[in-house]
């Protein structure tokens, strides 16, 4: 009988030969055929059945009034969509999205656990009020600070017990006035920086740090050639960590940026949780820069405990005074709460300061500049709020012209450049909002006229990739085009404003970004400033103006390649 056949033990079969392989070949040869069908037709089956099953409509669920989110069909089980996921991403999520039948919601499977991919904005909105009893972000949190920051596993009941402590210190970054405090340090250094930006010098020791890493190369005494993307990205470190950390922070760790770029270059390897001396390009290199970057923490932290205590402080600290009331008040909780100096997360507030804001100045600034036409306007705009006034002189010694901003003025009266700035968000920002769905949960928002609920079940994912609605056209005419005045809106009276609209570069939620006012401020008086004080121009002028093509990273994407530019200061009225 063929359920017999099924049960033939293959010892009766066959007699082992010579190989292993050989007998499990005769073995195999001498199953029945049926058997044989079955176990070539067995995976044919098992994904053509996945398929089928995974591919079925989605229920509405009428006790609940709430619909299952449509699974985006797939062949493999368990593995689903994990491939082509880790591959290309968005191009996953554009072709479920175009397939579901709710829109900008679908689910994706990847190695067994479920993601609930949610770019509508309706949706996202409800997502983000949820109680963090019903979807967690927590759990999130601490595997990025435990994985890529490196605080110990062991820790972990430390940071529970002050972690809305330490968040409390983070929001003062949007609160008066430490915020203003904050910037007023700011762009006190940015002044000074940018007036010095070039030194038009051809000796290399002579040069300043940013100049340097950005490969400058002399052409005369009043023009220099060099890379933007590198200069504008250390520019804006150059201004906000001493105003964050301190000014002998970077006197005494002078590469302490760059080591932030290396690590966060290896954001994957450490979430993968790839020690240092695994065989791939980068990994030790990320794992060498987050060693430094501790070290110098852990340095400054050990001489605010000995300030604390009345103890000796080493001299080239100087008085510690300087450092923003934020870090003081997170080094207090550390320090009275027994955190040991390994314990302590300041590398998170290091690396939230340097990694988005500086890519963006680049970004928005290249966009401005190889748009026909829109320098000229912009430096129209901003000209009461950046301004610049000649420098001393004695005998023929002149100081370089003075250059004062304020971000008031930007943020407040220049529609035009804080539209390209929410532009360049658009473009280049990559943020995806995680939640864990802690308890089965039912979220709703408006899709064209009417109410859709959705049912999330418990130990499901939630995966909010912003850009995903940054640039769907439903929402932003010609997605892939830089528009300046898109965020530009006019009332009845004719006042301009700008409206950022339903972009997300910040996040969402409890955790949504709380850095971004301070951000907005620094990132508009650096552009503002760059483009009112120096003249700058593709260093290849046959060629012109090219915008990069992105590189993808968890935040804001890196520039394919740089930007060779010439940059000569730009003459002003009473030097004309
Ligand atoms: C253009 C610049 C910036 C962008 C686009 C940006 C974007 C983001 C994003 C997407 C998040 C995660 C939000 C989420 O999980 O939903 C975040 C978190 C955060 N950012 Fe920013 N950021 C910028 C600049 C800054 C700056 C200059 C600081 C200053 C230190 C900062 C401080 C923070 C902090 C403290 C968090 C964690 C918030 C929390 O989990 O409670 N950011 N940022």
């Amino acid at each position: 009988m063929m359920e017999d056949d099924f049960y033939h033990p293959l010892a009766n079969v066959s007699t082992p030969s010579s190989g292993w392989t050989s007998g499990a070949w005769q073995a195999a040869l001498s199953l029945h055929p049926n058997v044989l069908l079955a176990l070539f037709l067995g995976p044919v089956l098992i994904v053509m059945v996945t398929r089928y099953m995974t591919g079925l409509p989605p229920k509405e669920l009428s006790g609940q009034k709430a619909s299952t989110v449509w699974g985006y069909p797939y062949w493999i089980p368990f593995v689903g969509h994990a491939f082509s996921f880790f591959r290309d991403p968005i191009k996953l999520m554009r072709e479920a999205e175009s397939q579901s039948p709710h829109g900008n919601i679908f689910s994706l499977t990847l190695g067994g656990t479920t993601l609930n991919i949610i770019s509508d904005p309706d949706l996202i909105k409800n997502v983000m009020v949820k109680k963090e009893s019903d979807v967690q972000f927590s759990s999130i949190a601490w595997a990025i600070v435990e994985k890529f920051f490196g605080i110990p596993k062991a820790s972990y009941q430390k940071y529970v017990s002050v972690w809305d402590e330490l968040n409390g210190h983070a929001t003062l970054l949007m609160r008066e006035p430490h915020m203003s405090n904050m910037l007023k340090a700011t762009i006190r250094n940015l002044e000074r920086n940018l007036q010095n930006m070039i030194t038009f010098v051809d000796t290399e020791i002579d040069l300043q740090p940013w100049e340097r890493w950005a490969n400058a190369s002399y052409i005369s005494s009043s023009e220099t050639e060099i890379n933007l993307m590198s200069l504008l990205r250390d520019m804006t470190g150059h201004a906000s960590i001493p105003a964050t950390f301190g000014g002998a922070f970077m006197e005494k760790y002078p590469d302490i940026l760059h080591d932030v770029y290396d690590m966060d270059n290896g954001m994957y390897f450490f979430l993968m949780g790839l020690p240092a001396w695994f065989p791939w390009p980068g990994v030790m290199k990320a794992h060498l820069a987050r060693s430094r970057l501790w070290q110098a923490l852990d340095d400054q932290q050990r001489n605010l405990d000995a300030l604390a205590d009345g103890k000796d402080v080493d001299y080239s600290w100087g008085d510690l005074d300087d450092i923003s009331e934020m870090i003081t008040r997170r080094h207090s909780t550390f320090k009275s709460n027994g955190f040991e100096i390994k314990e302590r997360g300041d590398l998170a507030v290091l690396w939230a300061l340097v990694v988005n804001a500086p890519l963006l100045v680049y970004w928005q600034v290249i966009y401005i500049l190889s748009t026909p036409g829109l320098v000229e306007r912009i430096r129209e705009e901003v000209a009461p709020y950046v301004t610049v006034t000649k420098g001393e002189s004695i005998g023929k010694i002149s100081e370089a012209p003075k250059l004062a901003i304020s971000h008031e003025g930007l943020t407040k009266h220049c529609p035009l450049l804080r539209s390209t700035y929410f532009e360049a968000l658009r473009l280049r920002m990559a943020p995806w909002s995680m939640r864990k769905v802690a308890s089965d949960v039912v979220i709703s928002g408006k899709k064209t006229d009417n109410t859709m609920s959705f049912a999330l079940h418990k130990g499901e994912y939630i995966t909010m990739p912003h850009d995903l609605h940054m640039s769907d056209p439903r929402y932003f005419k010609d997605p892939e085009k830089f528009e300046p005045e898109r965020f530009i809106t006019r009332d009845e009276d004719g006042k301009v404003s700008t409206d950022a609209r339903t972009i997300r570069p910040y996040g969402g939620g409890p955790s949504m970004c709380k850095g971004r006012n301070f951000a907005e401020r620094e990132c508009l008086s650096l552009v503002a400033g760059v483009l009112a004080y120096w003249d700058i121009g593709p260093a290849d002028k046959k060629a012109g103006w090219v915008v990069p093509p992105l590189v993808r990273t968890s935040g804001m994407a890196r520039p394919q390649h740089e930007t060779r530019v010439r940059i000569k200061r730009r003459t002003f009225e009473w030097e004309t």
